[in-house]
């Protein structure tokens, strides 16, 4: 099944000159999604995955389900304001925009091995920030990070620290 075909581009949304990347119809067809779903599993069962973390907001979509997929937890990385408990927070600018990410301060255990998932690395700035949120402020190891769409163009991995980046379709 061609999973590609149901990601969907929008000229000059939500900006002029910015093409968006929509995985909307991906998630609205039940076989595309668990096409999707299960190849990931595949690729990621033999990691040990303890906890998939996504990112506010598409990400959720697609950590939740996978770490269904793998047995494992999800920790969640939310915009300022929305987590209830005690935060570290992070400052960042993406393709359109800066704002604010937090997560929780109880978030991991120590030693647990993480999988980050996003759904789009664009400039790399929202991947930074969660970077930085987990690595100065947990004892974990991060395995790897997975995208759905990485935009080539806009150069997101060069400006990432060295870890090994899965990004199923290129743009
Ligand atoms: O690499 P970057 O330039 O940082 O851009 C990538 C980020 O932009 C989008 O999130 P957005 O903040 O638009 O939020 P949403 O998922 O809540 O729509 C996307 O889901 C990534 O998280
Ligand atoms: N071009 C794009 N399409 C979808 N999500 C994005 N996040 C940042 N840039 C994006």
């Amino acid at each position: 099944m061609n999973i590609e075909s149901y990601i969907r581009s929008t000229k000059d949304f939500p900006k002029p000159g910015v093409i968006f990347r929509d995985f909307t119809p991906l998630l609205a067809n039940g076989e595309a999604f668990k096409a999707l779903i299960d190849q990931l599993k595949e690729r990621f069962s033999n990691k040990k995955i303890d906890v998939v973390v996504g990112i506010e907001a598409r990400g959720f979509v697609l950590a939740s389900a996978l770490a269904y997929a793998l047995g494992a937890g999800t920790v969640l990385v939310r915009k300022e304001g929305k987590l209830p408990h005690a935060t570290h927070s992070q400052e960042y600018e993406l393709e359109y925009g800066s704002s604010v990410l937090e997560i929780s301060r109880d978030a991991f255990e120590k030693g647990q091995k993480i999988l980050v998932v996003d759904d789009v690395l664009a400039t790399g700035g929202t991947l930074g920030a969660t970077l930085k949120l987990i690595k100065e402020n947990f004892s974990v190891s991060i395995e790897e990070i997975l995208f759905l769409i990485e935009l080539d163009e806009l150069k997101g991995r060069q400006r990432l620290p060295e870890i090994p980046i899965y990004s199923v379709f290129h743009y």
